[in-house]
């Protein structure tokens, strides 16, 4: 049975970064907040996306780091992975975070409602709830952030080979010996390479020409070179006819020229699906575009009255800090002073091993943009402290303005890369040229100490 509709000052329809963030803020300072979450408290990074896979990574880097300890002077005999510690060590960080999520939830004083969300009208939603209740909850302001899902494309056979995807890999019952990966995008090689360094033979198949796409072929390139010293076997510009389970189970990936991928385990890769479908949005006054992501404005305002979408549901870049961000515009005009998401600075680190961190643009966005450009490129090996780490490979690229030493933007591809980009973004946030990074006193040894090296390349002031 349905009570009566339940008002509150704001609804917030799934828990993700922006949902939570900006529901416990605005509970924080008294407004009335209903959050519909379906289960997963604090959201999917923490649960099924960001938090775990690192966590994994650091665990094939303690793999990695074992099998070069001898280098290092330091003999390791008999190492071998146990999958119930690497899946105890996962959930483990998992549910810290998950419990500190709870708790902070309990301490803001929002109305925490676990359930799945239906629109029934504008800022009105039907909680379907887990003991086959309903509850009608409605706010004055709504915001929709539910997310996205794994994309399953329309291969034939691929619904009945028993493919997985990251959510399912993540549980991580066995290990396989063969794995597949369809997609060389950011979940797709994470995945392969530390499946790889727990002992999986992996073969990536990504449909375009190149690993991470969106990258700088010669950054696509880089990171191919790594994968390749790393036993993963790539293969780009394949097109995927169609996925047969084969009676002995080996799921089959069948490409266009005939050729046959086998694995024990396919990860399907190829990208994520919005949250949309079963939000009945029509009913809010909701418009949804093509790919069923909810249509916004700068401000996250949709096409509904006093309603708005934020994170991977509104289109937005697909990372958690995006998501923190879209909070922050939301956020901005309950007060009064609104800022837009036009022009944001979006950096990403891609935790491969070792890591690419991106912030700004590439040299063919910031050549299409129609900008003068200049590049200057260091090889990570020049770096003391990449000597120091023994992590040598990879190679930092910057693009300028080619008269102004503006930073446009930067691709490290290096060890500690994730960390050393904020130095640049900061500086980028700030106005400060390229020539400000050749200049600095930055410490020694450190991986950030290369950006003084990067931009020695430019022009120095001519000595008089
Ligand atoms: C494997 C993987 C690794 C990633 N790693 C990183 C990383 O390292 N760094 C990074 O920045 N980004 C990473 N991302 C991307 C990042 O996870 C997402 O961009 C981010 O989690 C999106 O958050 P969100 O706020 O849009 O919503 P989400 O965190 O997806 O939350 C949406 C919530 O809505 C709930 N929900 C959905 N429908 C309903 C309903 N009808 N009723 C009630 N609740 C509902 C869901 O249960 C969910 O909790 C990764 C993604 C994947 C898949
Ligand atoms: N470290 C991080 O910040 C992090 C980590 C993981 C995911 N993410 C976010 O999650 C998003 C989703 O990641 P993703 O890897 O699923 O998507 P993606 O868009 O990054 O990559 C998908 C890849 O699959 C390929 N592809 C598409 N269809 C294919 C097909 N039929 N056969 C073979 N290849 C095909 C595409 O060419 C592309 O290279 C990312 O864009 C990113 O924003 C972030």
């Amino acid at each position: 049975m349905v009570g009566a509709v339940e008002r509150f000052d704001v609804l917030v329809v799934g828990g993700g970064k922006a949902g939570k963030t900006l529901a416990m803020d605005l509970a924080r300072s008294g407004a009335t907040v209903a959050m519909v979450e379906r289960g997963m408290i604090g959201g999917s990074c923490i649960n099924v996306a960001c938090i775990p896979t690192k966590a994994l990574v650091t665990s094939a880097r303690a793999a990695r780091a074992v099998r070069g300890a001898d280098a290092l002077g330091t003999v390791v005999h008999g190492s071998h992975l146990d999958l119930d510690l690497l899946r105890a060590h996962k959930e483990d960080v998992v549910d810290g975070m998950v419990a500190a999520n709870r708790q902070q939830f309990l301490e803001s004083g929002l109305h925490l409602v676990i359930g799945a969300a239906t629109f029934v009208a504008p800022r009105t939603v039907r909680v379907a709830l887990p003991d086959g209740g309903t509850r009608l909850i409605s706010g004055d302001r709504a915001v929709i952030n539910t997310g996205t899902r794994p994309y399953l494309p329309p291969i034939p056979g691929l619904p009945e080979a028993g493919v997985l995807t990251s959510d399912d890999l993540l549980r991580l019952s066995r290990l396989p010996r063969r794995l597949t990966v369809l997609g060389g995008g950011t979940v797709g090689v994470e995945f392969a390479q530390m499946f790889a360094a727990f002992g999986s033979a992996v073969t990536i198949v990504e449909g375009g020409p190149r690993l991470l796409s969106r990258e700088d072929p010669e950054i696509s390139d880089a990171v191919a070179q790594v994968f390749a010293a790393d036993g993963i076997d790539v293969r780009t510009a394949v097109a995927v006819d169609r996925i047969d389970r084969v009676p002995d189970g080996t799921v089959r990936v069948v490409t266009a020229d005939g050729a046959a991928v086998d694995g024990d385990v396919v990860l399907v890769a190829v990208g994520r699906a919005p949250v949309t479908r079963e939000l009945d949005l029509p009913a809010a006054g909701v418009r949804t575009g093509e790919r069923g992501f909810v249509e916004v404005d700068e401000y996250l305002r949709t096409s509904a009255e006093r309603t708005w979408a934020a994170g991977d549901v509104a289109g937005s870049p697909q990372f958690t800090h995006a998501s923190l961000d879209d909070y922050r515009v939301i956020r901005s005009q309950f007060v009064g002073t609104p800022r837009s998401t036009t022009g944001r600075l979006v950096p990403y680190t891609v935790f491969t091993t070792p890591e690419l961190a991106r912030v700004g643009l590439t040299e063919t966005e910031a050549r299409a943009a129609g900008h003068p450009v200049r590049v200057v490129r260091l090889p990570v090996a020049a770096i003391p402290r990449a000597r120091t780490l023994r992590q040598t490979t990879g190679m930092w690229k910057a693009v300028l303005h080619r008269d102004t030493d503006r930073i446009l933007g930067v691709a490290l591809l290096g060890a500690e890369a994730g960390e050393v980009v904020t130095a640049v973004q900061l500086a980028m946030l700030a106005g400060m040229p390229g020539t400000a990074l050749r200049d600095a006193m930055i410490t020694h040894p450190t991986m950030a100490e290369g950006l003084n090296l990067l931009f020695a390349q430019l022009a120095p002031e001519p000595v008089r």
